[in-house]
């Protein structure tokens, strides 16, 4: 476990979040209470009691396991003021961890196919967040992923819609998540020529969390995308890590969600150490904090508590973090200057 200073430490350290699935911040006790506003009737052998629940939680099987719960759990997210809580709760919670900038995803599909106007869901975060924002100080962007489990035209249908919003700044970016499996970042090229011709400004994509080193290749080299969500396996290719280092792409890991999908049997497994010898710049994220037993600073003391890094490792992860964010650049040196501080608060101190 981490020491006192260290976690004080980390704390500190200004955080940047740039995976975090708002669905995935609902927390089994907000769960129950929108399914009660809602008079929803749950579902009794998923949800029966809040124990029994996060019991289940801590033994996921995998992505596709997850994902069922993840989906299902969503169903109690109906009016635009359950969308705002939801936002508001997550930044209110990561204000707490020294969070100062998240980008944040969501799902359109996932609630317009369940018949949730567009506008409740977009309308509800972006007040969630602008009140967070407002409490906290933490500045915030939107970023929508289209699922790989529908088809890509649902995907193509997804992205158009969204085009209001992205001219209006209100979605600045483009993901895409959900199942890996049988999934190739090739299938998808398409929905990605479209939005760019919808003008996302931003685009990135979970890729390699799952399936191997060549997808993060595909994605990269042949979509033409330089952020990657996980990327975990291109670990498995050095010749491959070299080049994405020369090329700077970025990668967002959430280091505590791999070890609930197992993808790694401990963070210790993380090819965090690897991407820092390669000089592969990332940020650490909590991508579902609600179900993987953490919010951004408890992967942060995890990675601590598996690899011990010194303050300078540890400086040089949240400057990237800053650094590889899609904010201004004065929000970038206001970040930079708080990292300075803290750093010169800290000089002469062990952690
Ligand atoms: O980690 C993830 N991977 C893919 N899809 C997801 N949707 C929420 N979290 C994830
Ligand atoms: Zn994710």
């Amino acid at each position: 476990m981490c020491g006192e200073a260290a976690t004080a430490f980390l704390r500190a350290l200004p955080k940047c979040e740039h995976h975090l699935h708002i669905e995935g911040s609902l927390e089994p006790q907000m769960l129950f209470e929108l399914a009660d506003k809602h008079g929803m009737k749950l579902d009794e052998a998923m949800y029966s009691t809040i124990p029994a629940l996060e019991e289940r939680y801590r033994n996921f099987a995998n992505l596709d396991d997850f994902l069922a719960y993840f989906n299902k759990a969503m169903d109690v997210l109906i009016d635009e003021s359950d969308f705002a809580a939801l936002a508001h709760a997550y930044l209110k919670r990561v204000h707490s961890d020294g969070l100062v900038h998240a980008e944040v995803f969501f799902d359109p599909q996932a609630h317009t196919g369940r018949g949730i106007a567009l506008d409740v869901v977009v309308r509800g975060l972006k007040k969630g967040l602008a009140q967070g924002e407002e409490e906290f100080g933490i500045t915030t962007e939107l970023i929508m992923c289209f699922v790989k489990h529908l088809s890509v035209e649902s995907a193509q249908q997804a992205v158009v819609e969204m085009q209001p919003y992205v001219a209006s700044g209100d979605v600045i970016g483009l993901g895409a998540d959900s199942s890996e499996k049988d999934n190739p970042p090739s299938k998808f090229a398409s929905v990605y020529d479209t939005a760019r011709e919808v003008g996302f400004p931003r685009l990135t994509m979970h890729s390699g969390e799952e399936g191997p080193a060549s997808w993060v290749r595909q994605t990269v080299f042949d979509l033409g995308i330089n952020r990657v969500d996980h990327g975990v396996h291109a670990a498995d290719d050095d010749e491959l890590l070299d080049e994405l280092a020369a090329r700077g792409t970025f990668f967002t890991l959430c280091p505590l969600s791999n070890v609930r999908l197992r993808v790694h049997t401990s963070v210790s497994e993380s090819p965090i150490p690897k991407f820092l010898e390669k000089g592969i710049k990332f940020s650490l994220n909590s991508d579902d904090p609600a179900y993987f037993g953490g919010y951004v600073l408890d992967n942060y003391l995890a990675v601590h508590d598996a690899f011990g890094f010194d303050k300078a490792t540890w400086r040089r992860i949240a400057q990237n973090g800053i650094d590889g964010s899609w904010c201004s650049d004065e929000r970038k040196a206001a970040m930079s200057a708080r990292l300075d501080k803290v750093l010169s608060e800290w000089e002469g101190k062990e952690i």
